[in-house]
């Protein structure tokens, strides 16, 4: 199979977002607007938790591609462009998890 990246799957969201929501799944979400898409994402991230408890590959792996695509939904409907979340990303990569937990401000 080719490789296949998150930028891919944020061009077809974005392309599917303008279709009629007669005959995309992206179009019914994003005309129905974010409420109802980052429920769906926050569906999707419990079944994905499930799966991981479960220790069920096969769902794991399905999950967790539900997980992506809605995050993408939820981004695009947010107006977000994948690669700011990728900056973040890279930004980070300077300093472990638990450094950067140990440097955060305790109120
Ligand atoms: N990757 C996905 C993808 N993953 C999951 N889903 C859809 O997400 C929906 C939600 O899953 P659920 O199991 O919760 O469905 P449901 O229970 O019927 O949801 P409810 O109506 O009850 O809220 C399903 O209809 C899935 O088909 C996706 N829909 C689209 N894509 C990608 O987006 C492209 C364009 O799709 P359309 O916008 O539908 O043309 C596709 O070719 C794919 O590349």
């Amino acid at each position: 199979m080719s490789e296949f990246s998150l930028s891919d799957l944020e061009r077809i969201v974005a392309a599917r977002a303008k279709a009629s929501p007669d005959e995309s799944w992206t179009a019914k979400l994003v005309a129905a607007g974010q409420t109802k898409a980052a429920k769906k994402l926050g569906e999707e991230a419990i079944e994905t938790v499930i799966a991981a408890l479960a220790q069920d590959r096969t769902d794991l792996v399905s999950e967790s591609a539900d997980l992506l695509y809605h995050l993408m939904v939820v981004l695009n409907i947010a107006g977000i462009p994948l690669q700011d979340v990728m900056d973040e990303l890279q930004r980070r990569t300077g300093q472990s998890g638990l450094q950067e937990k140990a440097g955060r401000q305790t109120p």
